[in-house]
């Protein structure tokens, strides 16, 4: 019998939704945070309930019977460093994604409001590849300063799907290849895939990498001590700064790269610098993990709502293709890698990870 599987996807700048009847979609939204104008300044509990209500009116609107579910899927939040795989939704999670919601990822809410939903519906809940999927090998833990270790947050799920789905198309197993995926979206993060572990990955919540439509990117340390200590900001409103009100939000004041291309179209210089610099910055960071992979890389895959904007994969790929072939995996293959998920372990195909 074919098993009905809700999927609940929140990124930085849109909610995405699914209902999959077995592999079919039979419906999706991707909810974009505009809809819901305050969300961005909201605390835990508000944009919980924003989200929340997005996504019922969404489903009433399409006359969707939540009692046929029979399962929920979820990207999960910022959680312990863990193992890629499939987890149940329980009780720690929703406490450990509470308490870091300040500094957390919009992914947490998807764990929240699928736990609370399948609680009610009395059906399971679970989570794959967590933003917190930790494959770090140790020397990429060491920073110049003794007490701050690196942490390994980054779009595991579509990293993960993206890198899959490339060495089947190659027919070599993930596990034998050397990928750089770089994963362009509210946040970026370009990973080194070493025989399917990602063992090094900026993180781009704690400011590494390159600047995105809204994350800071990696900062000169000497001029962010002084901004903490200017008096003009709280730790709240500057931990802001680096995830949430950085990159081209700070610019240009936008986070919608859509708007982005008008400007530029449109001749505004600024905003032909940033997005020069975008590209620029990106293409070193793709140059950092060749080095760190000793060169050997196999493909650089390019995916996320950016990689949509051909031009500026063309321009990326200008950059990086002497180190090795790119490939453009444009959106993200987040929605169909948690309905996978779902339906093996509603087949019995695998068991879930207890948290
Ligand atoms: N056709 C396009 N051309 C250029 N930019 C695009 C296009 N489509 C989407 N984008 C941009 O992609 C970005 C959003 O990407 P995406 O949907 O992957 O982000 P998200 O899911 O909200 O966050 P994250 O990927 O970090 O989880 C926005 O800046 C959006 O304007
Ligand atoms: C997935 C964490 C990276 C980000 O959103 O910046």
């Amino acid at each position: 019998m074919d098993q009905t599987v809700f999927v609940i996807n929140p990124g930085s700048t849109s909610t995405k939704i699914a209902v999959y009847r077995d592999k079919k979609r039979i419906f999706s939204e991707s909810i974009p945070l505009e809809i819901s104008g305050e969300e961005k300044n909201a605390g835990l509990e508000e944009t919980l309930r924003i989200k929340k209500e997005a996504i019922s009116r969404s489903l009433e609107s399409q006359g969707i019977d939540l009692r046929g579910f029979d399962c929920i899927m979820s990207r999960g939040g910022v959680l312990r460093p863990m193992e890629s795989g499939i987890y149940r939704i329980n009780e720690s999670m929703h406490s450990e994604v509470t308490a870091s919601a300040a500094s957390g990822h919009a992914s947490g809410f998807g764990l929240l409001i699928a736990g609370e939903m399948a609680d009610s519906l009395g059906i399971p809940a679970y989570i794959a590849d967590p933003v917190t999927v930790d494959e770090l090998e140790d020397i990429a833990r060491i920073t110049g300063i003794k007490e701050i270790r690196r942490r390994s947050i980054f779009h595991a799920l579509n990293q993960k799907a993206v890198a899959r789905q490339h060495a089947a198309i190659l027919g070599v197993p993930y596990e034998e290849l050397n990928l750089i995926a770089a994963h362009l979206g509210g946040g970026i993060t370009i990973g080194l895939h070493k025989q399917g572990r990602v063992t090094d990955v900026n993180n781009a919540l704690d400011g590494e990498g390159p600047f995105t439509p809204e994350r800071s990117g990696a900062l000169p340390a000497a001029a962010v001590a002084d901004l903490c200590f200017s008096g003009k900001y709280t730790r709240e409103e500057t931990v802001k700064l680096f995830a949430g009100k950085g990159g081209f939000m700070s610019h240009l004041g936008s986070n919608d790269l859509l708007k982005v291309k008008e400007m530029i179209a449109a001749g505004d210089r600024d905003a032909d610098l940033v997005y020069r610099a975008f590209v620029y910055n990106i293409a070193k960071a793709i140059g950092a993990m060749a080095a760190a992979g000793d060169g050997m890389i196999d493909g650089i895959l390019i995916t996320g709502g950016i990689a949509r904007w051909k031009e500026l994969v063309a321009a990326i790929r200008a950059k990086v293709s002497w180190i090795a072939p790119v490939s453009s995996y444009p959106g993200e293959f987040e929605l169909e890698a948690l309905r996978d998920a779902g339906l093996r372990v509603l087949r019995g195909d695998e068991i879930p990870r207890e948290y």
